[in-house]
């Protein structure tokens, strides 16, 4: 029996209703009173406009059944339909408030928040990128905690070169920004050096071969720009996953997805 509890529509601000979270905790059976548990904080993609976190479901309840307490945040979407528009770095922000919230809230629930894992899909993979290079430009929590890894799958990480490589796409994703200039040089999360407020932060940069809607260079040239620019010593490519764009990560908790077998414990290693 699964008895991972899941606690839904946790709000970690109050300026919008999306700003909530599912957290997903590990059963308590036969583990010794005390221990903490790793945290992985999940950022879904959709283009910065689209999705939500109850698509996670069987993810949330795959890696709890693992031991790890998972948080699948929710953030505001740049909805066309929106009067007064949510753009770019907004969506960064309410990430780092619920990182925030979760490092502050700790004691009411069973992780470690010195053992943070973020991971992110697609855009949720340049919105952690965002947050843990420069963590202190965005996070305010007022307990001490420790991100110690980064899984981007799929990822963003150069929007300018997504552009290039997909021109139908700016008409799409014009509205997430207030300009060009949010993308281009310096901004650029491949412009960016880290701080040095975490050196061992380790990364798992996460890539199919066969994903059609963002194409494997940006993983591996962001791979690069972490190991020569930012001087990151634990940097890994994984490209063994199969699927499309959204079915790697829709159906990561899915272990009758045996495709998806090399990928789920690639996870768990680099997260244990
Ligand atoms: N908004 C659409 C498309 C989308 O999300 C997307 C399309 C092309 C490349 C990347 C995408 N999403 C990244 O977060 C969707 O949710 O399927």
């Amino acid at each position: 029996m699964d008895k991972t509890a899941i606690y839904y529509d946790i709000a970690y601000a109050t300026q919008h209703s999306s700003q909530k979270m599912d957290i997903y905790e590990p059963s308590l059976d036969g583990v010794e009173p005390g221990t903490l548990f790793p945290l992985m904080v999940y950022v879904h993609g959709g283009f910065w406009m689209d999705r939500d976190k109850s698509d996670y479901l069987t993810m949330g309840r795959y890696f709890a059944s693992k031991g790890i307490v998972v948080a699948v945040v929710n953030y505001r979407l740049s909805k066309k339909a929106h009067k007064v528009p949510v753009r770019y770095p907004t969506h960064n922000q309410d990430l780092a408030q619920a990182i925030s919230w979760l490092v502050d809230n700790q004691s009411d629930y069973r992780y470690d928040s010195n053992n943070i894992h973020l991971v992110g899909h697609s855009c949720g993979a340049h919105m952690i990128s965002m947050i843990a290079l420069k963590p202190t430009d965005y996070l305010t929590p007022s307990s001490p905690y420790t991100i110690r890894s980064c899984i981007g799958i799929q990822g963003i990480y150069d929007i300018s070169q997504l552009i290039r490589d997909y021109p139908d796409y700016i008409s799409e994703i014009e509205f997430v920004f207030n300009s060009s200039s949010d993308w281009e040089a310096p901004q650029q999360i491949v412009s960016h050096g880290r701080s040095d407020y975490n050196a061992s932060l380790k990364w798992l940069i996460v890539h199919a071969p066969t994903d059609q809607l963002v194409n494997p260079p940006q993983s591996s040239n962001f791979v690069t720009h972490l190991s020569q620019q930012c001087k990151y010593t634990n940097v890994e490519s994984f490209t063994d996953a199969q699927g499309s764009h959204f079915a790697v990560v829709m159906k990561l908790g899915e272990e009758e997805e045996k495709s998806l077998d090399n990928l789920r414990s690639a996870i768990l290693t680099f997260i244990k």
